[in-house]
């Protein structure tokens, strides 16, 4: 099939308005007279899509060439964020595309607006891999992100002064224009049933599932920045099997009986689980847990064999990332398919399984770490439970063998746990099951090996790495802040920043030159003005991300009670005019957090209405936080707000996008504040509260909240004026949780918190200081590229070289 030559898609407006065109009448079936804004949007991601999709087609072929080492990245969530902004910049299309619509009487603007954002992640861990995966792409390492297309993503946020409310969220419900589905690469998934012996190979068995559905994929492409790699993204969505549609009982007037075995199979893609912290062990998310994995091992494993005949080179082709837990079940599913199926012996296929697996640990909340009951897995993957116990049975050997007799020990590590109840320990079942684990900034990696995985770094050191995490420029600065990009480039030559992020260093030698912060500032005040948030010469004090109390928006609340109070203290003091803009997304059954919803959205309203606290004081709480609102409120923040207990956060993401976008952090000594302080300087962070070691000391000395109440009026007056009744029940509900156990040590650090404000507030007088702040920090971003992450992960954990695609002009 080699060589059917493909017309080239021209490059001049001409060749790309008749492209537009031609897609118009004949995809779109409709003229120019009556096209909609949607026929427009539609159209024109088409014709956009057609050039990555040209480039896939080579890249796909270099690919296939070059036999290579492959990236599996297996993740549950993905938060791709719009794409037409995107694919118009990797394609180099903007310009072309701007003008090509006018002629249709439609403007960029206009259409972006129509841009779907498929909503299929919660927060950090499914933007993370979005970012990952531009990466890879821009990288030229052939790589497949592996996900589940839910029809439903994250649900739609409404914020009313009754707090959150949750609605469907039908991202596709009018198409998605960057998606191929491609029906002919379906997989089967079997579920339930039980297990057959196979007479004379004992490690050997049958599966006999009780139910059957059809694994469907689609693939968006994802391009590589100022490269032509375009690597895709494959998200399967389930599908009943034909033979479900129950015709005798249709024709029996049983109509919803006989759809029954067809709604059970789609359900298991229906709807994204938003819980980001607390795992609820529900049957259904360990179905789309295996659902995922199964499609993709089949998926990998037909790529491998196109090229390879011999499993003993599968680990050397294949490395597959766990993205935390969720895929974990891969590990025995790959025994399965290799000692069942593909009849290789027991300790062949163990061998194959640890080198190809490994695995990114997100979290260090013990209650979001998964663990599943043995009964729940018996039931629903009845040859996947014997799998685990055999490879349970000779782990436990081989830890008995390095500390004889110590059975507390081997009741530590075992993958199962027995008591109160007989659960599976995903993330000990993925410690075993692969080459490498890693956390996503150097403390969590620390605290990782020193607390949660203590034993097993014990046992196997060379194992745990870490890889701090990374965002894409690209998305965050470049399409996010083009003012912003526009003068980066300009005052250090040229562009070449975006796939080199150290270069920002270069800003620091503008740093002299007054025009060049004058203009540094004025980007940030329009940036303040497009967002129409608040007054753009306020100071804009942004805290956004998912909501949880180890992130202690409850203590931004408390802070702005207190301002709020000495603003009515002294009216006529000299105030520093601040927006304090809140955004996130709390997991519906997650009450705390919903209350904190609730109670900011009603203090900020009282505050509004306050004539004497409003001209300096503003609490802005935009609804449903996502990837496109984030976009545009990053360009416009002056202060981060990463003030998580110490030890919690594993990383952040939004920290760096923040700091790259010239916000100053203020910040605890958790997760990746602790590298972005190393990496602007310590004047240019501002720096609070108890570090992760002092915070696990004062709970074992008895950390007692009301102390700290009983010691610090204002801390007293904030918690009495939240718990007075005039916010409600609400009020009275967080306020007697932080007297009560104040399980994030919010009040011990209250106090260090304000003292690190009123130095804000101090350099934030100094504008000069505030900008030359800024820009240090921008310059001192680099480190933070998804870049320099995926360059991290390929040489120390992945070990996969790039495969140029051949550039055509
Ligand atoms: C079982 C429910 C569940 C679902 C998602 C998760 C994720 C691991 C939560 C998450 O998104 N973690 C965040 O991952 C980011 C990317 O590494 C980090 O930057 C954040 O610190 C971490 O909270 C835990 C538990």
């Amino acid at each position: 099939r080699q060589g059917i030559g493909l017309r080239k898609l021209g490059k001049t407006a001409d060749e790309f308005q008749q492209d537009l065109l031609s897609n118009l009448y004949y995809r779109r079936g409709t003229t120019v007279e009556s096209a909609s804004a949607r026929d427009a949007y539609e159209t024109l991601s088409l014709t956009v899509r057609d050039r990555l999709a040209e480039r896939r087609a080579r890249t796909a072929a270099a690919h296939y060439a070059s036999n290579p080492r492959w990236v599996y990245y297996l993740s549950a969530e993905y938060l791709l964020g719009a794409q037409l902004e995107q694919n118009l910049l990797y394609s180099g299309t903007g310009n072309l595309a701007a003008e090509a619509v006018k002629a249709l009487g439609f403007s960029l603007e206009d259409l972006e607006d129509l841009d779907v954002e498929p909503g299929l992640g919660n927060g950090g861990l499914g933007r993370l891999a979005a970012c990952l995966v531009d990466s890879l792409a821009t990288r030229d390492i052939p790589a497949v992100g592996y996900g589940i297309r839910y029809d439903l993503g994250i649900f739609r946020q409404i914020i009313t002064e009754n707090g959150q409310t949750e609605l469907p969220d039908d991202w596709a419900f009018q198409g998605n224009p960057w998606e191929f589905p491609a029906p002919d690469d379906r997989q089967t998934v079997g579920f339930y049933g039980h297990t057959e012996p196979v007479p004379g190979s004992p490690d050997r068995k049958v599966w006999v599932p009780g139910e059957i559905v059809l694994g469907e994929p689609s693939h968006m492409l994802v391009p590589g920045y100022g490269t032509d790699t375009v690597n895709i993204v494959r998200l399967w969505s389930a599908k009943a099997s034909e033979a479900s549609f129950d015709l005798s009982r249709f024709s029996a007037g049983q109509y919803a009986e006989a759809v029954q075995e067809a709604v059970r199979a789609e359900n298991i893609s229906k709807v994204l689980y938003p819980d980001d912290s607390t795992e609820l062990g529900r049957e259904l998310r360990l179905k789309q847990q295996y659902f995922l994995v199964s499609c993709s091992l089949r998926d990998i494993i037909r790529r491998f064999r196109l090229r390879n005949e011999d499993w003993s080179e599968f680990a050397d082709k294949t490395v597959i990332q766990l993205n935390d837990t969720h895929p974990t079940i891969a590990i025995p599913e790959l025994m399965r398919l290799l000692v069942d199926e593909y009849e290789l012996d027991w300790s062949k296929a163990w061998e194959i399984t640890r080198k190809t697996f490994a695995y990114t640990c997100h979290t260090l909340l013990p209650e979001a770490l998964e663990t599943w009951p043995v009964r729940l897995i018996e039931k629903l993957l009845p040859r996947h439970l014997e799998i685990i116990y055999v490879i349970n049975m000779l782990f436990l050997r081989e830890v008995g063998a390095q500390f004889p007799g110590d059975q507390d020990r081997i009741r530590r590590m075992s993958i199962i746990q027995e008591e109160p109840e007989r659960r599976v320990r995903m993330a000990h079942l993925a410690v075993v099951g692969t080459e490498a684990v890693n956390g996503v900034a150097e403390l969590h990696s620390k605290l990782l090996r020193e607390t949660v995985l203590d034993d097993f770094a014990d046992l196997w050191p060379a194992k745990f790495q870490n890889v701090t995490n990374g965002i894409s420029p690209r998305r965050f600065i470049r399409i996010a802040n083009p003012r912003l990009s526009d003068l980066i480039t300009e005052g250090l030559g040229d562009d070449s920043w975006l796939r080199d992020l150290e270069k920002l260093a270069g800003l620091e030698s503008l740093i002299g030159d007054a025009s060049f912060r004058d203009r540094w500032q004025s980007i940030k005040r329009a940036n303040k003005v497009a967002l129409a948030a608040g007054d753009p010469d306020s100071l804009t004090d942004v805290m956004i991300k998912r909501f949880h109390e180890y992130k202690r928006q409850q203590l931004k609340l408390l802070h702005v009670v207190t301002l709020y109070q000495r603003i009515h203290a002294n009216p006529a003091g000299d105030w520093v005019p601040r927006t304090v803009l809140f955004a996130g997304k709390a997991a519906p059954a997650y009450h705390a957090a919903k209350d904190l919803i609730q109670l900011i959205a009603t203090v900020g309203a009282t505050i509004a209405a306050d004539p004497v606290a409003s001209p300096y004081l503003k609490v802005v709480f935009p609804s449903n936080y996502n990837v496109t609102l984030a976009e545009k409120i990053i360009p416009a923040a002056d202060l981060s707000e990463q003030i998580s207990l110490a030890g919690k956060e594993a990383s952040g993401t939004g920290n760096m996008k923040l700091a790259l976008n010239g916000a100053v952090t203020i910040g605890t000594l958790d997760g990746a504040n602790i590298e972005i302080r190393a990496r602007v300087g310590e004047d240019n962070f501002f720096l609070f509260g108890l570090d992760a070691y002092e915070a696990a000391q004062a709970r074992i000395n008895g950390y007692q909240p009301r102390a700290f109440y009983e010691h610090d009026a204002e801390l007293r007056a904030a918690i009495d004026a939240l718990g007075s009744g005039a916010f409600g029940d609400v009020g009275h509900r967080v306020a007697s949780s932080l007297l009560g156990w104040d399980e994030y040590l919010t009040l011990a650090d209250y106090r260090a918190y304000l003292d690190a404000q009123a130095q804000v507030e101090e350099a934030w007088r100094d504008r000069d200081r505030w900008i030359r702040m800024s820009i240090l920090n921008t310059a001192h971003s680099g480190f933070f590229s998804s870049d320099r992450t995926v360059a991290d992960y390929a040489a120390r954990i992945w070990r996969v070289a790039p495969v140029p695609v051949p550039h055509e002009d």
